[in-house]
């Protein structure tokens, strides 16, 4: 065996050196005790050498049910390619350095509903080519001094809305950063205006899972989610979907748009949870890539 590696799921990010993971015979790995106490859950990637019968390298992963809490739909048992938060870290890396000259300082705006991981993605972003960070719900919280949430009920939607088209007329004049826009940012023309000042990325994630991430938080952040009742998923899946059936044709304008459908089918998965926010800013950087592609012709790659 060339390398193995251990790495819990991408939220808890832990790594064991090949070398604490002892091997029983040429295709199993022992599990260090620790991990067998049910402590977390791993998922086990093996890169194997190659061998007389073929002459290619194989991944092959295993993930072992020993987390301390359940993922909802989580399969037990994934078999296929997998990358390891080392190997996309790397990816990203490379990924970002190719296109960043091709960007020419152009902003990069977030655009998706709530929860679809704009802040998030947005800040592993900017990290990675070197752009500044910012949030527009932030710059408009700063603006009038209180939260969104006291925002909507002090002054109104409208007011929101006016504000938040102010600060994405003033971001528009800047350069190099990645901007993540409010879920609602994208239903006035006029901000689509100011945001094709840069490239626009639709991060298009399935409604449970938006439900899912946003229950996990609570909706008390989220002003436009206080009116429907039941549970926490249970209000964010009904009006989310009401949102997303009016706003989907908008986020569509975006210059890219990234799936996380389309990725989960390309890395095998079977639920989208298990897509780390690293392989979505990746995705990313690939869809921009390809607009950069479609907008400059055969231009793109000659610098
Ligand atoms: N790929 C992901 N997998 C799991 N949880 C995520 C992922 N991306 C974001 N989250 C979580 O979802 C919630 C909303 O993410 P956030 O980045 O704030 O979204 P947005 O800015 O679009 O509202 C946060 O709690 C965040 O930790
Ligand atoms: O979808 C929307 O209309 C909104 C989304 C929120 O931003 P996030 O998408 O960052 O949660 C915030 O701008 C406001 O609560 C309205």
């Amino acid at each position: 065996m060339m390398d193995a590696k251990i790495a819990q799921r991408p939220q808890f990010s832990a790594w064991i050196d090949s070398d604490k993971v002892g091997r029983k015979s040429s295709s199993s790995l022992r599990v260090p005790q620790k991990l067998r106490e049910g402590r977390c859950r791993v998922l086990i990637s093996a890169h194997l050498q190659p061998t007389r019968s073929s002459n290619r390298h194989k991944s092959i992963s295993l993930e072992v049910p020993c987390s301390y809490r359940e993922f909802p739909g989580a399969p037990r048992l994934q078999s296929g390619s997998f990358n390891s938060p080392f190997d996309e870290a790397l990816i990203l890396q490379n990924k970002s350095q190719e296109i960043e000259p091709y960007l020419s300082g152009r902003c990069i705006y977030l655009v998706g509903m709530m929860g679809s991981g704009k802040t998030t993605v947005g800040k592993i972003l900017s990290q990675v080519l070197g752009y500044n960070f910012c949030d527009s719900d932030k710059l408009v919280e700063e603006d009038v001094g209180t939260s969104v949430a006291d925002i909507f009920k002090l002054y109104g939607e409208g007011f929101f809305r006016e504000k938040e088209t102010e600060m994405l007329k003033r971001l528009s004049r800047m350069h190099q950063m990645v901007v993540s826009t409010g879920g609602g940012a994208v239903i006035r023309p006029v901000n689509w205006r100011y945001m094709q000042h840069g490239i626009s990325v639709w991060l298009d994630v399935p409604l449970e899972a938006l439900a899912q991430r946003i229950a996990a938080v609570g909706t008390n952040s989220r002003p436009l989610l206080h009116d429907e009742s039941g549970d926490a998923y249970t209000k964010a899946l009904t009006r989310l979907s009401t949102l997303l059936e009016e706003r989907s044709e908008s986020y569509a304008y975006a210059n890219a748009r990234v799936s996380l459908e389309e990725i989960a089918a390309k890395l095998g998965y079977r639920d989208v949870s298990y897509i780390s926010p690293t392989a979505i800013a990746i995705e990313a950087l690939e869809r921009i890539e390809c607009f950069l592609r479609e907008e400059d012709g055969m231009a793109f790659g000659t610098l």
